[in-house]
This record gives structure tokens, sequence and C-alpha cells, in this order.
């Protein structure tokens, strides 16, 4: 239904993402991308990087006046760095006199000492290269800027047609965790941004915050989790009947596809797998919304179909590879001991990753929307979503 791509390296000349499939009529702007990806770059413990680059936008197709055409949607993000990298990183074979000039030091040295956590080595093995230069620039996260920029896309679709709201927040930094039950609401998307890292609690902030400072004085770098909340779904996105069908199958391999991440949880997850049934499953009754469940520990699926709750999924994510009190490895040349490459690097990125996370959800969702109702307009999948919903409004069940 929904494709999208991302092509580019960290220090070219730009990112380029493509969506394929979505309707026409879905509202949209460059300013709009251009506001998500700030919200990317932001978040205590972020690296030197995040603050001397801006992120270029500029839509190469699909978009007129606003509004998606139906076509691919193409956006360009240009990276601000490039004038520094333009040799090193140039696309087409340099001339002798070019290439005795770039030499072999400063930017353009070899880089042979794989770091612990990075695709450094493997890629190096997998790929025939004796330096990680060439695995590192498309393994590093700067990638996610692409999908970010897509994600804003699909946050128009759904909110322009299911009117849903994609929100995360950070519920921990290392030991430094949110109080359980701390979830945003849909109107909560600014407060949460306002935080240095994204956490709604502000004792749990001060302490994240105080966590990445001890970090950082130790020369160390930290991970945590992020939690996607997703408000005003309808109930029967995804599918039982079959396991690359399933909703939160999609979610999470989409979460998992995150640099970074290792682990995703739907709902309580994990606490469920300690608790009893009758503990653990979300009871039903009806009310005066219709038929709903009486609490949210599920996460807003069951049966790998969304049950029209709160959708809630956390992914949690490793620290920092590119650790400044360097870690011990080899060098791929000589195979004697040495320290990994600890060059500039972010000390904390989870309140990145939420963001992130947001734009793999809502790319996750746009994909289930178009599948469960259609449409070649926004008009017109959202006529087919009223539709449904009126129908399960006739039926007692919404
Ligand atoms: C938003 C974000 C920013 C990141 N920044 C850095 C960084 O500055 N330095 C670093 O070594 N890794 C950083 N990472 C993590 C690496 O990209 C990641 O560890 C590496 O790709 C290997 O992860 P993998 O084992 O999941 O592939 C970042 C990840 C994310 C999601
Ligand atoms: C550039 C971004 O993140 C980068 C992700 C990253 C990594 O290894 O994943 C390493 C760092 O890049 P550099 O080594 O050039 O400083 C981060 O700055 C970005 O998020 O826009």
């Amino acid at each position: 239904m929904l494709r999208w791509l991302t092509a580019g390296e960290s220090h070219g000349p730009a990112l380029v993402a493509i969506l394929e499939g979505l309707p026409a009529g879905v509202r949209t702007s460059t300013k709009e991308v251009a506001a998500e990806l700030a919200r990317r770059r932001l978040g205590y413990g972020r690296g030197a990087r995040m603050k001397f680059e801006a992120d270029e936008v500029e839509f190469l197709g699909g978009l007129r006046h606003g509004s998606t055409l139906g076509g691919p949607v193409a956006i360009r993000v240009g990276n601000t760095e490039w004038p520094k990298w333009e040799r090193v990183m140039a696309a087409d074979p340099l001339g002798a006199d070019e290439l005795d000039a770039l030499g072999t030091s400063g930017r353009n040295a070899p880089l042979t000492r794989p770091r612990p956590g990075h695709a450094d080595l493997a890629g190096m093995q997998k790929y025939g290269f004796d330096d990680a230069r060439p695995v590192l620039e498309r393994a590093s996260a700067r990638e996610t800027a692409a999908r970010v920029a897509l994600g804003t896309v699909a946050k128009a679709f759904l909110a322009q047609t299911v009117e849903a709201v994609v929100i995360s927040h950070v519920v921990r930094i290392g030991t430094a965790a949110a109080p359980d039950g701390v979830i945003p609401g849909p109107d909560d998307s600014e407060r949460v941004d306002n935080d240095p890292v994204r956490c709604l609690d502000p004792e749990a902030s001060a302490a994240m915050v105080a966590e990445i400072d001890a970090a950082k004085t130790d020369g160390d770098t930290l991970g945590g989790i992020v939690e996607v909340v997703v408000h005003g779904l309808p109930p029967g996105l995804g599918s039982h009947v079959h396991g690359d069908r399933r909703l939160d199958a999609r979610l999470a391999g989409a979460l998992m596809g995150i640099q970074a991440i290792k682990g995703v949880e739907v709902g309580d997850g994990f606490a469920l797998a300690a608790t009893r049934g009758s503990a653990a499953h979300d009871e039903i009754e009806t009310g005066p919304d219709g038929v709903r469940r009486r609490t949210g520990r599920a996460g807003g699926t069951e049966g790998g179909m969304s049950t029209g709750e709160a959708l809630r999924v956390r992914a949690a994510m490793k620290p920092i590879s590119t650790v400044p009190r360097a870690l011990d490895t080899v060098d791929v040349r000589s195979l004697e001991p040495a320290t990994a490459i600890a060059q500039r690097s972010d000390a904390c990125a989870v309140p990145a990753a939420g963001v992130v996370a947001e734009a793999m959800v809502a790319l996750v969702l746009a994909d289930a929307v178009l599948e469960k109702f259609g449409g070649d307009s926004v008009a017109e999948t959202a006529r087919n979503v009223a539709a449904y919903r009126d129908e399960l409004a006739r039926r007692g069940l919404a």
C-alpha cells in the first residue's frame, strides 16, 4: 500500500526520502516538515553537530500548493555540513591532484578502529572495506532526518482522515525513570517538547538531566526508553488473520528498524508476563462512548488489530556507541589491540529517538489506514472512515 525509502549518507550532500501510495489532498508544507525536523535536533545530551548543522528541507515532488497530488512524495533534506566533506564524500572519481590534496589524514583518515556497538566492524567484514567510513556514513542516525520528514506527511494524513494524534515522551534515561502511568494526552505535545529531555514528569526530567551530566563527566554515554502514544485510532487496523498483517508486529518491526533500538514493548508487555490474566486484561464495558476497555494495559491492540483505545508502544535504545572514554577494540589493519574511534558524538539521543519513533509509528499507521479504508483522495478515505464509524455506532459498538 504505502512504501517508503530513504537514501543518502551522513556527510553527503543530502538525504532523500520517498513516500509512495499516499492519496491526493493531504495538506502539508515545507514549514511543517522543517518544524518536525527541528524537534528531532533537540534534547539534552545531543552533540555539537546538532548546533552548527541545519536541516534544509525541499519537496522535490508530489506536493503542489500545500496539497499532495497522489504521486510519490519526494523530500530532500540537505546536509549543511556538505562543503566540508565535498571531496571526502565526492560521488565521482577524483583526479590525481585532488586525491593528493585530500591526503589520508583529517576527515579522510582511514577509520580502522571499529567502535563496539556501532555498525563499523560487521559492515567492514560484510562489504569488504578496511575503513569504517563507507559503513558509518549510512549506518549513522543522520538518516532518521529523512524518516521524520516522511513521518510528518504520514501524521498529516492520519490527522486529516482518522483524526489520530501521534505523540511521544521519554520514560527512561539510564537509571532515571518517569513514574508509571504518566501518559501524554493529545494536547501535550508542546509540554513534552518544552522539557529538555521530553519527559512529562519534572522530577524525573531533572534526574535524567543529572544522569546525562554525570555520564558526560565520566566520558560515557546513555540510552533509555521512549513511549509513543496515538490517540483517536478507530478499532480494526491491522488483522489477526496472518502474522505479517498484525499491527503490533508491523509497529515492532518499524521501531526495531531505528538505529540503536534494541527492544519494543506494546502496552504493559513485559510487566504483563508477571501478572495473572485477571489483572492483565482490559475488561470490556458499555458506557456513553459505546463499548470500551476499562483499562489500557494492552496498549491499544488485541489480536493484531487496533482496539480503538490509545495505542501505546515503547522502544528501548542502547547507549550511544561512540563512547568518549574509548572502548577496547582491534585495529583491523595491524590486528593489534587498540582504542575505538571516539570523535564528537551525542552523549544521549533518547529525546530525539522519540521523535523518530513517532515518525515510524505514523508511517505504519498510515499504511494500515489505507489498507482498511482505501481512497485515492483524503476526502474519499475520510468518507470511508466516517461510514465505518457510523456503522459501528449503529451496532452500538462505538
Ligand atoms: C537519533 C539518534 C542519534 C544517534 N546519535 C549517535 C551518535 O552521535 N553517535 C553514535 O555513535 N551513535 C549514535 N546513534 C546510534 C547509532 O546510530 C547506532 O548505535 C548504530 O547505528 C548501531 O546501532 P544498531 O546496532 O542498532 O545498528 C544515534 C541513534 C539515534 C536514533
Ligand atoms: C547527524 C546526526 O546524528 C549523528 C548520528 C551519529 C550516528 O553515529 O548515528 C553520529 C553523529 O554524527 P557525527 O559523527 O557526524 O557527529 C550524530 O551527529 C543527526 O541526527 O542529524
